[in-house]
This record gives structure tokens, C-alpha cells and sequence, in this order.
């Protein structure tokens, strides 16, 4: 329910609005206030683009009046004929001023904050029209990074549906949906049976996929669990435990890449990607495709003593959720955040699944939040 507005005036070159209940006054500025019009004259009616011109705005641009009528602000310019509008909905957000942000809270966990059972959704429920199920799947996965899609069946075909509720599928060089045994059909350790340790897939990608979905569609041998890790919560507890390395984690730039199947990729990320607050943004990690580099000596001994650190916690069984993908259960990951491995294998193995792009996951749950 959008807030009353209990006056407006116009103040020299701004609009103040005094807000109902709390007595608040926000203050627009005209230039922003004349490049954020909702009208169709400066707004897209269709695309919601802005049309106004930015540039021709007077950096001296003050309002001459304003006026409230049925839920719209309307704010009258010097040699202008028509009114600008805005809603007072976007007047209440854009409150005061601050970057964009959305509130995502995470739950950070280790092995022992999952024994009370792992975030999980029926496939009836994800799979309803309702869309409800969906939701509370991708708020799952948001908010702890994995959650499990139970009762799925074990075709490719319901796999693939599934996944593409969530949004469409990321191509890579391994192609979009993709149904895989060890079969060496690409030149990367995923197709064989050898054990893989924790990391994140595309490290060699500048955009490396947002998520990655398992499903395992079929398993007769031995071995070959699964190990998921928390690598924010690590993250974390390396910032607090050791300053130094997590000073080093968070701004050497690791190159990584990826040479074979007629390609050679390559990007440069931080292990641990930070977003302009310092909060934690992208974890990029996986030692095997780690490329070349050299730092000057001292920086060098720091990089592998702070590498070290991280790879004792993601190998330490406290860090580690571990459980073997079977028929059935399809688990989707947030793979900018948690570390994904595999125990080596004996015997036939049929997974599928797919990446999706972090924004298209976002976008998804974002509409899924406003229909909430
Ligand atoms: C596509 N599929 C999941 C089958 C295999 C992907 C291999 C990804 C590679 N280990 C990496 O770290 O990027
Ligand atoms: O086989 C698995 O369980 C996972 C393989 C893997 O790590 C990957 O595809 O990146």
C-alpha cells in the first residue's frame, strides 16, 4: 500500500513532499525530477524507456508548481506546456537518495546447519500453475544457495521443462541442456570418472553461468557422491579469521581457461568477488583451469599461503554438504556461490541439467516476488 503524501511544494530548484504519518520530507532535485517523467511525452508508453533528452535539460531547470490528483504527482516547468507526472509509488521509492538495491538475505551454512534437512520442493508444487511452488524454489536457492526439486521424473525431457521454468537455458561450449556419462565427449574431467574437487564452473567464462542444475538420471556403481560448500560462509570466516588472505583472495585477479573442443577461453576474476560495499558478490574458483601468472615473490607467497587457507576450509568435512544425486531429485545451485565436487566413480553414471544466467534467475524471482 503505497504511503499518503500529506503536502507538496515546490523550493527553489527542488519538490518537497512531506509524507503522511512520519512527517518525512523527501526532496527531488528539478534535473533528476525532469529526467525521471512518466509521461508518454518523456517515457516510452510502450517500452518504459526514457525519451526525454537528457542533455537538453537546463542544469539551472527549477519547477514552477505542483500538484497531487488521484495517486500522480504532477509538476508544472518554465516553457513547458504539459506537466510532468510521477506516481507517487516512484516518488516513495526513489525517498531518498541511495544506490540500487534489492534485499536478498542470505543463510550462510555449514555441514552441521543442514542436518535438520536440506532446502527442498516437491516437483508438483514447482511445476504448478500457481506458480507458488516456483517461487519458494528460487527463494530457496537465493537465500541458501541450493535447494532440491523432489519427485522429479528421471527423463531428460522433465528435466529440461523444469529448468526452463526458471528461466532459458545458458548456452556454453558444452551446449544448453546437456545429458552427459563419462564419455570424454569435451576435453574437461566432468566427462570421466575421476573425483573433482570443490569449485565453480566457468571460471574461464567473463560470465561465468549464474546457476547450474544436476540431475542424475541414472547410476549403477560405486562412488561418485556429491559435495556441495557454502564457499560465502568460507568467505566469510577467512575475512574474520585471517584479514590478510582474505585481503589477497579478494583482489588478485586469477586468470582461468579453458583450451580444447576448437576453443581457447579465458577471463580473470578475484576467488572472492566483492560487490561495492564489500559484501560478497562472486565466488571464482576452480584450481584446475587456474591459468598461468606470476606475482612478484612476496605476493606470490602470500597468493599460495591465502590459496592454501581457502583450500584446507572447502576440503574440511565441516564446510562440506554431502549426499549422491539420484534418480529423481533435481538440485540447483547458485554456482556464483557455492562450490560444487564430485568423489570419483566406479561404474555407469547419466547426469543432466543445465546453466541459467544470474540475471535471468534474478529477473525470474524478482516477478515471481511482485506476484507474491
Ligand atoms: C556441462 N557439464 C556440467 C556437463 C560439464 C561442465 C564442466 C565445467 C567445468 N568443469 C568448469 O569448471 O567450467
Ligand atoms: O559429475 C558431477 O557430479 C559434477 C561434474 C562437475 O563438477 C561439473 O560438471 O562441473
Amino acid at each position: 500500500m503505497s504511503v499518503k503524501i500529506e503536502s507538496l511544494q515546490v523550493s527553489g530548484t527542488h519538490l518537497e513532499v512531506c509524507w503522511a504519518g512520519n512527517g518525512r520530507v523527501s526532496r527531488y532535485p528539478a534535473v533528476w525530477l525532469r529526467d525521471h517523467c512518466h509521461s508518454a511525452r518523456s517515457m516510452n508508453p510502450d517500452s518504459q524507456q526514457r525519451s526525454v533528452d537528457t542533455f537538453a535539460i537546463p542544469a539551472d531547470l527549477a519547477p514552477v508548481s505542483a500538484r497531487l490528483e488521484a495517486g500522480t504527482v504532477y509538476v508544472a516547468w518554465p516553457q513547458e506546456a504539459e506537466e510532468s507526472e510521477y506516481p507517487v509509488s516512484f516518488l516513495e521509492a526513489m525517498a531518498e537518495p541511495g544506490l540500487w538495491q534489492e534485499d536478498r538475505p542470505k543463510r550462510l551454512w555449514m555441514a552441521a546447519d543442514m542436518e535438520d534437512g536440506l532446502p527442498e520442493v516437491p516437483y508438483s508444487a514447482v511445476m504448478a500453475v500457481d506458480c507458488s511452488g516456483l517461487a519458494e524454489w528460487l527463494n530457496l536457492v537465493d537465500r541458501h544457495g541450493f535447494a532440491l526439486v523432489t519427485g522429479v521424473p528421471a527423463t531428460p525431457e522433465a528435466t529440461e521443462e523444469l529448468l526452463k521454468r526458471v528461466g532459458y537455458i545458458r548456452q556454453t561450449i558444452f551446449g544448453g541442456f546437456w545429458d552427459f556419462t563419462a564419455n570424454k565427449a569435451f576435453a574437461d574431467t566432468a566427462y570421466s570418472t575421476v573425483e573433482i574437487g570443490p569449485h565453480t564452473d566457468g571460471t574461464y567464462a567473463i560470465d561465468s553461468p549464474g546457476y547450474q542444475a544436476f540431475h542424475c538420471l541414472e547410476f549403477d556403481g560405486t562412488g561418485g557422491e556429491s559435495i556441495f560448500v557454502d564457499a560465502f560462509k568460507v568467505a566469510e570466516v577467512i575475512r574474520e579469521q585471517d584479514p590478510e588472505a582474505f585481503e589477497v583472495l579478494s583482489s588478485v585477479p586469477v586468470p582461468a581457461q579453458y583450451k580444447g573442443d576448437g576453443v581457447h577461453l579465458m577471463a580473470e576474476n578475484p576467488i572472492i568477488g566483492l560487490d561495492r560495499d564489500g559484501g560478497l558478490r562472486k565466488i571464482t574458483y576452480n584450481n584446475y583451469d587456474r591459468a598461468p601468472f606470476r606475482l612478484e615473490d612476496s605476493r606470490q607467497a602470500a597468493f599460495y599461503r591465502s590459496l592454501a587457507l581457502f583450500n584446507s576450509l572447502i576440503n574440511d568435512r565441516a564446510y562440506q554438504l554431502r549426499f549422491g544425486l539420484r534418480p529423481g531429485t533435481v538440485v540447483l545451485f547458485d554456482n556464483w556461490r557455492v562450490l560444487h565436487a564430485r568423489e570419483a566413480y566406479e561404474g555407469h553414471r547419466r547426469l543432466c541439467g543445465a546453466y541459467h544466467n544470474k540475471e535471468d534467475f534474478l529477473s525470474r524471482l524478482r516477478l515471481l516476488r511482485k506476484r507474491g
